[in-house]
């Protein structure tokens, strides 16, 4: 720190925001206008000094269960995606009006899993953002909620946050909530403590996290945020939690909230997405050789070194590798179907090549689409 304040934030040009639906909604449930006004002129000030700011802003399904004519948040899918695409609009619309009081454009970005682990549309997600900063408008991101299926749900803002950071090579996390930082217990309970600086897992290991907050609009409480924060600073993007109604002093690196200091060093891009983003669809089972040309050679998977098949997947869907003994060692986005490997399995590809057609020379997961899991890879970071 210098001068009292963080120097993380104070020299960070480029800035995610993320603001859960407990900081947006009054007691009652619904968006509380005031609390988006107090956001913004917050945002806009940052914004005036030229500094780059995407929001990632939750809140859809708030917005829009009372207009129609719920009285609560809903709580199976089907109306929480119609609450979220009555409510979405509403919302960018509030902020819109916000942000244009300030003289700021903004747009609204809304993402599924798939734009973010599909190589094509990830380098889509990454140009339309990159193209909306550099007109000076200003990116407010929600999960695409009315279409995503409960498989391929992120289901919290915070790690599409995280994954945002990243995406945009942002060189700060702002992770806004209802509670003035992490606890290492129940914040509600006398005794918890807040703990002001995470340096790394150490600083965590007497934390206790619980999954629901106290509002009841959030989803997933601080379990996901601590996931985030250690997605982002594991990437080399520091993060600050921080309550909303701090936000001012927060994002001018006054000592606020809760600050997690960045582990690692940036990674590729895809790889991040690959390994926290996505839901593996089925399993393959290597044989030991395998194993070692995946995780050591950092070699693509070919049919050879499969043993056993699992899971009901098509092409381009991220599966786990997993070593004889069952562990997990890698994932990757494969390139056949589940009901075409079975036939290929054990079979050198010059052989398929020749007896089925040169398609079949690909490889099963190409090492670009591949990430390690669990263990450490080459340059000694944790996927
Ligand atoms: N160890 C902890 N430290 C701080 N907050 C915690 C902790 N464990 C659980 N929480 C709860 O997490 C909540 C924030 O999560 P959530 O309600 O999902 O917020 P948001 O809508 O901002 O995403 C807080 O209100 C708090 O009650
Ligand atoms: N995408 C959903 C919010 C999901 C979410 O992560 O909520 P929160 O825990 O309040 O950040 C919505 O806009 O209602």
């Amino acid at each position: 720190m210098s001068g009292g304040l963080r120097t993380d934030v104070t020299g960070a040009h480029r800035v995610v925001v993320k603001v859960g639906s407990s900081s947006l909604t009054s007691a009652r449930g619904g968006i509380d206008q005031q609390r988006i006004d107090t956001l913004v002129d917050v945002l806009a000030e940052r914004r005036g000094n030229g500094i780059e700011v995407v929001l990632v802003s939750s809140g859809a399904i708030a917005t829009g269960f009372a207009p129609l004519g719920l009285r609560s948040r809903p709580r199976d899918l089907a109306t929480q995606q119609a609450a979220a695409s009555v409510g979405q609009g509403l919302l960018v619309a509030r902020y819109t009006e916000a942000f244009g009081r300030h003289g700021f454009r903004v747009a609204q970005v809304l993402l599924t899993l798939d734009d973010v682990t599909r190589r094509s549309h990830y380098r889509n997600a990454y140009r339309t953002l990159a193209r909306l900063l550099e007109f000076g408008v200003l990116p407010i991101i929600n999960e695409n909620d009315s279409v995503a299926t409960e498989e391929i749900r992120f289901g919290d803002n915070d790690r599409l946050a995280a994954l945002v950071a990243h995406l945009v090579n942002a060189d700060l996390l702002v992770l806004l909530s209802d509670v003035d930082g992490l606890y290492d217990g129940d914040p509600r309970r006398p005794g918890s403590a807040k703990v002001s600086e995470v340096r790394g897992e150490e600083d965590l290991s007497h934390v206790v996290v619980r999954k629901s907050g106290r509002s009841g609009v959030g989803t997933g409480g601080m379990v996901t945020k601590v996931e985030a924060a250690r997605i982002a600073t594991g990437a080399g993007i520091p993060v600050i939690l921080a309550d909303a109604s701090d936000a001012g002093r927060a994002l001018a690196g006054e000592p606020v909230g809760t600050h997690f200091h960045r582990t690692g060093r940036r990674r590729p891009a895809r790889q991040l997405w690959l390994a926290h983003a996505t839901t593996p669809r089925g399993r393959l089972r290597l044989d030991s050789g395998a194993v070692r040309a995946v995780c050591e050679r950092r070699a693509s998977l070919l049919p050879a070194g499969i043993v056993e098949v699992d899971g009901d997947f098509g092409v381009g869907d991220p599966v786990d590798l997993v070593d004889p003994e069952g562990r997990t060692v890698a994932r990757g986005l494969v390139n056949f179907d589940a009901h075409e490997l079975p036939g290929l399995l054990g079979r050198s590809t010059r052989d398929l090549a020749r007896e089925l057609g040169p398609a079949y020379e690909r490889e099963v997961v190409h090492r670009d689409d591949l990430v390690l899991v669990g263990q450490r890879d080459r340059n000694g970071t944790r996927a």
